[in-house]
């Protein structure tokens, strides 16, 4: 994809989130791996209401090339291209349901989203919750790059979201589907739900190729 078209994704795909309510105000941010670098949103910007020329663009080295200055969460969204190397795209949302699930006390933090659905094995896969640091401490970025690329989401605690996709629109779709599911996992909680099986999720798995190396090295149940 082009620079100029990954520019014009993600002013499109950032809008609708911020359209659908999936994040308010300045919160939230969104990057894309460009061929000499990264695009990502400017700090404090809105979702909705980006411009294509002041979106930040940094070197592989993450310097500052042109545009506003970058999100604060810079050093999330550079540790998880870090560490999976087929990553295209971060998206990281205050969407409510996850934030809900990432403000309880009692989630499993090795696998904070239960496999309630096909949908979010394939798209999401196993989630882990990190403990709370302030918005933009550069410790994230530590946390996220001890998991060595074995996730491809995250929940950050008492804070929202990050999921890393192998392009923009898969990062959304995956981004979206967790919060759906953390939005069911919420309606569900006194309900003992079904869940899928392990062996469900093992066929899940082994016929998706999205996010294969997470599946791989640490198989759901
Ligand atoms: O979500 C946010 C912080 O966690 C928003 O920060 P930025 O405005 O710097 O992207
Ligand atoms: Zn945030």
């Amino acid at each position: 994809m082009s620079e100029k078209a990954a520019r014009q994704s993600l002013v499109r795909l950032s809008r609708t989130l911020f359209e659908r309510g999936y994040s308010v105000g300045s919160a939230g941010n969104i990057s894309v791996a460009i061929e000499d670098g990264l695009l990502i949103t400017p700090t404090n910007a809105c979702l909705g209401f980006l411009e294509e020329e002041r979106i930040c663009k940094l070197d592989h080295q993450g310097r500052h090339l042109s545009g506003d200055l970058p999100s604060k969460e810079i050093f999330l969204h550079r540790a998880f291209y870090a560490t999976r190397p087929s990553t295209g795209a971060v998206v990281h949302l205050h969407s409510t349901y996850a934030t809900v699930l990432s403000c309880l006390p009692d989630i499993d933090p090795e696998n904070c989203i239960a496999p309630l659905t096909p949908y979010v094995v394939m798209r999401v896969g196993k989630v882990r919750l990190l403990p709370y640091v302030r918005p933009g401490d550069p410790a994230m970025g530590e946390m996220i790059r001890e998991l060595e690329g074995r996730h491809a989401a995250v929940l950050l605690a008492n804070h929202g979201s990050v999921v890393a996709g192998k392009d923009l629109e898969s990062a959304v779709y995956a981004a979206e589907e967790l919060e759906e599911t953390a939005k069911l996992l919420f309606l569900l909680q006194d309900r003992q739900p079904r869940l899928l099986t392990p062996e469900q999720v093992d066929e899940l798995v082994r016929r998706n190729p999205l996010n294969a190396r997470s599946r791989t090295d640490e198989p759901r149940g």
